[in-house]
Order: C-alpha cells, then structure tokens, then sequence
C-alpha cells in the first residue's frame, strides 16, 4: 500500500487505530474452542466488529507460530480475509525480524510475497545489509525497532554511544539506507515524553506506537509530542480491545473498545485542521 493511501484512510475514518491480533487460545471465549480453527474464528469475529474504527491490524507472529503449522494456517485464513475483504486496511506482520542479507531477503519475500503483509517489524541491531533487503519491496514498509515500550529498552536503546543515545542513531543512520523513504519506526507509547526529540529527527516518518492500553501508555501524550504534519502515527492495542470481555459479547465490546479509542483519536485529528 502507498502511504498516501493510509493517510487518506485516516482522515476518512477519522482513526489511526492499528488493531493488534494477538490471539492467545487461553484468552478466547470458551464456545470459540470447539469450531474447526478458532484463531481464525475469533480474528474473524474482531475484524468484522473493529473494521470500522480502525486503519490498520497487526498480527503479532510469535501468537501463531506458538501453535505450529495450525497458528501459521490460521495466519495465513486471517491476512486472505483481510486482503480480500478489507483492502484499504494496512497490515503489519509483527514478526521483528533482520538477519544477514540474503537471510533477511528470504523474511521479507515471505511475509511481503508469500502472506502479502504491507509491513513488517524489524530490529535493527545488524545494522544497513540487514535492514535494506526489506525496503527493496515497493510500496511495503519496514517498520524499524527504535525506542520500544518494554523496560529494557532502558538497557541499550538509550545508551550514549558517542555523545548521543543509540536510538537516536537508530533513527538517523537508517535515514541514509537505500530506499529509506519505506522506513517507519517503532516507539513504544510509554515513551511519549521522547517524541519530541524522535520528530527533530524525523519530522514525517510513520510510527508505531505500541503500549496504549494493557501497557499504560496515554494516547493524549502521544499525539502532543508525536502528530506530525501527515499525522504519522499508527497507535497500536493489542489486550485492551480483543480481551475487553472474554464472554460471549467478546466482538462487541471489542468493538466498543475501538469505537473509544477512534473517537478519541477524532479529537486529536481535529486539532490539526
Ligand atoms: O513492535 C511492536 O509492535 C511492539 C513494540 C514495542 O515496543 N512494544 C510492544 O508492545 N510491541 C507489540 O505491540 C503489542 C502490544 O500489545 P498490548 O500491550 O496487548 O496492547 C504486542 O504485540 C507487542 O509485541
């Protein structure tokens, strides 16, 4: 997907909700349990109830590999769904890759070829021949870990290395990578505060921001220090909108969830018109 079409997604939908599909079979309702393939099921059942108020899904990859060749078809059923039935919605493999080149080229073409995901997450730790086989892929986009929302990230990713923190380098250095215009960053949404100096860096850049929700991260404080003229910015939950109930009603308050969020995300939008 070109980016200008997810930008015009959001402004039509008033949303830059990214939903994330963390699917965990010790969370989905009980009666989900007994069809042919629940995974599918109950992302099947989100979809249709959040497809409204969101612009983006994001399976996190390790919740389908966990159940071997099954989770992988259930994967596979999930992005055919969305790539038919919701082509305007962006999706995002989150699968946080990056090896030596050749290896990585092999990541990319499966999830960008193979699954036809229009991004993918990856760490950058092996650096510019890790990185660029996945920005070769036109109009799909490689989503690079930067600062993220877990506590570690305090162990590297904000050290000084040479009078400034590693991430910040993360941020700069792959600005320079061949085709660097199908980079997006990750930043976690605990981290607000550092926004402001992520968009000095940065200006137009998409980010992913994960961490509303189960993490805590506050989505006023995001968009203060991180909206920028085209928006760019993808706000990711996971928990928070596919566990809002885990009964019965668990696709309408699922989408009850994400009709919040959206209107929230309306009044942040409107600050920029
Ligand atoms: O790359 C990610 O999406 C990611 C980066 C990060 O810094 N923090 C983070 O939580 N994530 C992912 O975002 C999702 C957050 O899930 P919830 O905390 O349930 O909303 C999970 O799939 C995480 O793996």
């Amino acid at each position: 997907m070109k980016i200008e079409h997810l930008i015009s997604q959001i402004k039509k939908k008033k949303s830059f909700l990214c939903v994330g599909l963390d699917t965990d079979l010790d969370k989905v309702p009980q009666h989900l349990l007994s069809e042919d393939d629940p995974i599918f099921s109950f992302n099947k059942a989100i979809i249709d109830a959040t497809c409204e108020y969101c612009v983006a899904y994001k399976p996190n990859i390790a919740f389908y590999e966990a159940y071997g060749l099954n989770g992988w078809k259930s994967l596979e059923r999930t992005m055919d769904y969305l790539n038919v039935e919701h082509p305007d919605i962006f999706t995002i493999a989150d699968a946080k890759r990056g090896d030596i080149g050749n290896t990585s080229f092999r990541y990319a073409k499966a999830f960008f070829e193979t699954l036809n995901f229009d991004s993918i997450t990856v760490a950058p730790y092996m650096g510019r021949d890790s990185v660029e086989p996945f920005l070769e892929f036109k109009d799909k986009h490689t989503i690079l870990l930067a600062l993220t929302s877990n506590k570690g990230a305090f162990d590297f990713q904000t050290l000084d290395v040479e009078g400034k923190q590693l991430y910040k380098s993360v941020l700069r250095t792959s600005q320079g990578y061949k085709n660097a215009e199908n980079l997006m960053y990750v930043i976690g949404a605990t981290k607000a505060s550092f926004l402001k100096e992520v968009r000095e860096i940065v200006p137009e850049s998409f980010l992913l921001v994960p961490g509303v929700g189960a993490q805590g991260g506050n989505l006023q404080e995001v968009c203060k220090y991180g909206m920028a003229k085209n928006i760019g910015l993808l706000v990711n939950s996971s928990r928070g909108i596919l566990y809002a109930s885990q009964g019965e009603d668990f696709a309408e308050k699922a989408g009850l969830k994400a009709k919040t969020i959206q209107e929230e995300m309306e009044v942040e939008l409107d600050r920029l018109t």
